[in-house]
């Protein structure tokens, strides 16, 4: 049966979900015919005068046998007896559902009158409502954009299941589908324990002496947090009697938190009450976020397409936000330091907060970011607390592998996950290493996320030479180091970024770096400190090339890091002829810092050494757009660490270009490129935040507009992207799509 074959609906239980569904049915066309029946013949006599319902039925017996689809609005302990009265008129091509908030409970009511659950029925709830009760609340777009959870069973018939959930789509809502047990549980937490919770505290105000002057006085607060307490008693008495375990579960943890904020409020323990509200701060704006496995920023939860038309020329005097590596560093050792550690300049981009959400997890108390400050209430290197669950990590490789090793010290057990895109990047290159130093680590298939690392090790140093030239192995270790019995050293095979180094000094912990060798001793402890992060040379790098490729550019980027292990993108742009200068040299928190002036310049192919590879891994996306834009040929070797990025870099450069018109030549290890003139075009970023970016830079040379898909992440590294471009000459237009 299709949706538009369903000839006539039956609503048993006209109240406001009845109605509401009754009346949605109706004016959306889903059914040729909607009758009705309610036990009281007024609120049955008034579906009709609204025309919520066509007509009546003035039995349950005559509206079954008239009705192919028939929907129990009624309250869960209602069920079976509705069930026991029209079943003689009952067939098995009828289609059976219901709305009730407790699936459990329904599923009981059907086998009792049964013998077992009927195939034709399908138990579903949608999670809409209102404090209002009764079908003159009915209201068709009640449904309209939130969700529906349907609970098939296995004998649950598909067609069956594929009329029901037409029939919510048909009314607007998103259908989900889920067990009947997880149901009840996620519904104990989300909807019966916060009912249950606003039913009390007003019941225990109304009580007081001087309730007048409390309901007088409660404006905002009081209103939006005591809503629903104006429900309907009778259905939320039923919904807490059947749904009784489950609601038990979470009303003891809950009861038990409550009693560790009263004990901290008495004893003066403002530090447990910062501890609860920052992390349930964050929480509550990103929670959504987290469950979808997507970005942490509520701003960035749809996907993004760019529309990049003709710009330029650039022009201005920016600062571009905070770099991410120091950021996430800073967020590591701050967190396990002793005292308190304030760091401005942070950068408030989705990877940097997975981190910082990381350790909140871990129960330190972090305030902030606010416009880049944060402070953190740092615990020791022992006072990290078992997170509740996996630390989700989004889209950040950094993350998770400076995590691996810095937990894999803690006596603690721990599981780290992450997006579509982590979830399928290498994690044995430090997972190995960390074996060795004695962790009990393990990858997943194919030696990717999630990683698990059991707690309670003893780790002992090692020595390891790094057989890529990574930053994110070698802090890695340097991060066990901290929690192993003696020496623990790595030997890069290039230099790569060495902000865990310098930030371990300014920590006050012993760092030795003699040559490639990097070697640290367990034991001792970080003391806080101040951090003002500079801007981001990986961000920079976009406006770097954007200036030097488009004729009449001159931009001024302020208190960039210009650290001598991520400059490769300056060395690179200036052997290929770009006009860059860098004045107003000074040391930040032992980081070099310096303004950069960029002006147009013709560029020229070269031969990329290798050696400046590891100096500029990130900056290759938009690398490859100043190549195109040069005279000759530009080669690139020794770059197969792209492949395992965010994307494969260099084949998603590739393909983005061939849909420009731009030929290129692909190697494992690198690519040829060759100047040539960039058509307009649409490519896929793979949701890679810099080949968004590198692919709006090229549209300030290319002939049309250029549509980028999938730019969502670039809140990973770049958020504000859009704006500060279009600030400076580009033409770019950000599009939300759902
Ligand atoms: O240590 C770091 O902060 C980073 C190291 C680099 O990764 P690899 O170590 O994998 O090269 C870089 O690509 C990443 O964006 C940040
Ligand atoms: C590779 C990058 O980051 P990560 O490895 O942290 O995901 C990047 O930002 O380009």
């Amino acid at each position: 049966m299709l949706q538009s074959q369903v000839k006539c609906l039956a609503v048993v239980g006209l109240g406001l979900i009845g109605g509401s569904l009754a009346k949605a049915v109706k004016e959306r066309g889903l059914a040729e015919k909607v009758i009705g029946y309610d036990r009281r013949d007024t609120e049955a006599a008034l579906a009709v005068r609204m025309g919520v319902v066509d007509e009546s039925a003035p039995d349950l017996v005559t509206l079954a046998s008239r009705a192919d689809v028939i929907v129990l609005a009624v309250p869960v302990g209602a069920v079976a007896p509705v069930l026991e009265e029209m079943k003689p008129a009952l067939r098995s091509d009828h289609i059976l559902t219901d709305v009730g908030s407790v699936k459990g409970e329904i599923e009981k009511a059907f086998v009792s009158v049964f013998g077992e659950m009927p195939a034709n029925a399908v138990l579903g709830h949608p999670i809409a409502g209102s404090e209002k009760s009764g079908v003159q609340a009915a209201n068709s777009a009640l449904f309209e954009n939130h969700k529906t959870i349907l609970t098939p069973l296995p004998v649950t018939d598909s067609q069956a299941l594929g009329v029901v959930a037409a029939l919510w789509r048909g009314m607007g809502a998103e259908v989900l589908f889920m067990s009947v047990a997880h149901h009840d549980e996620v519904l104990a937490a989300t909807s019966h324990l916060p009912h249950l919770i606003a039913f009390s505290l007003v019941d225990t105000l109304a009580g007081a002496d001087d309730n007048k002057e409390i309901f007088r006085y409660a404006a905002g607060g009081f209103r939006d947090f005591t809503r629903i307490a104006a429900s309907d008693p009778v259905m939320w008495r039923d919904v807490y009697l059947t749904n009784r375990d489950a609601v038990l579960k979470v009303l003891n943890a809950f009861d038990a938190d409550l009693k560790k904020l009263r004990n901290a409020i008495a004893d003066g323990d403002g530090q447990t009450l910062l501890g609860v509200f920052t992390r349930a701060r964050a929480a509550r704006e990103h929670f959504t976020k987290m469950l979808e496995g997507k970005a942490y920023k509520t701003d960035m939860a749809n996907n993004v397409t760019y529309v990049a038309g003709k710009g330029g020329p650039v022009c201005g005097d920016i600062r571009v936000p905070g770099d991410k590596s120091m950021s996430h560093r800073s967020i590591m050792l701050g967190s396990l330091a002793e005292g308190v550690t304030e760091i401005e300049g942070f950068l408030e981009g989705e990877d940097a907060l997975a981190t910082l959400q990381a350790f909140r997890d871990m129960g330190v108390v972090i305030e902030g970011p606010d416009r880049g400050s944060v402070t953190i209430n740092g615990v020791g290197m022992h006072g990290l607390k078992q997170p509740p669950g996996p630390l989700y990590l989004g889209n950040s490789g950094t993350s998770m592998r400076l995590l691996a090793g810095l937990l894999s010290g803690q006596s603690f057990d721990v599981e780290l996950t992450g997006d579509e895109s982590l979830s399928k990047r290498p994690m044995e290159r430090v997972a190995k290493p960390l074996r060795e130093m004695g962790a009990e680590i393990s990858t997943s298939e194919g030696g990717r996320p999630p990683v698990k690392i059991k707690g309670g090790s003893r780790l002992h140093g090692i020595h390891y030479d790094m057989p890529v030239a990574s930053a994110q192995v070698k802090s890695s270790l340097v991060l066990a180091g901290l929690y192993a019995e003696g020496e623990t050293s790595v030997t890069e095979p290039a230099p790569t970024r060495d902000h865990s180094e310098r930030m371990l000094r300014g920590f006050g912990y012993p760092v030795d770096v003699n040559g490639s060798k990097v070697t640290i001793k367990g034991g001792h402890k970080l003391s806080a400190t101040k951090i003002d992060v500079p801007s981001d040379i990986s961000s920079a790098a976009f406006f770097l090339v954007a200036a030097s490729i488009t004729p009449g550019s001159d931009l001024t980027l302020r208190h960039v890091g210009v650290n001598p292990t991520r400059v490769g993108v300056i060395s690179i742009l200036k052997m290929m002829g770009a006009d860059i200068e860098l004045s107003n040299h000074k040391e930040v928190g032992g980081e070099p810092v310096a303004d950069i002036r960029v002006r147009y310049a013709p560029l020229k192919g070269i031969r990329i050494p290798e050696e400046q590879v590891p100096l500029a891994i990130d900056e290759f996306p938009v690398l490859f757009i100043a190549a195109v834009c040069a005279e000759g040929e530009t080669v690139l070797s020794g770059a197969e660490e792209l492949r395992v990025k965010e994307s494969d870099r260099i084949q998603t450069m590739a393909d983005g270009l061939a849909a420009l018109g731009v030929s290129s030549e692909v190697k494992e290890d690198g690519i040829v490129l060759r100047s040539a003139e960039i058509g307009g075009g649409t490519v896929d970023s793979h949701g890679d935040h810099r080949i968004a970016m590198a692919f709006a830079v090229a549209s300030l040379r290319a002939t049309g507009a250029i549509v980028i898909k999938d730019c969502a992440n670039v809140a990973t590294s770049f958020p504000g992207f859009t704006a500060l471009a279009n600030e400076v000459g580009f033409n770019l237009r950000a599009e939300e799509t759902a």
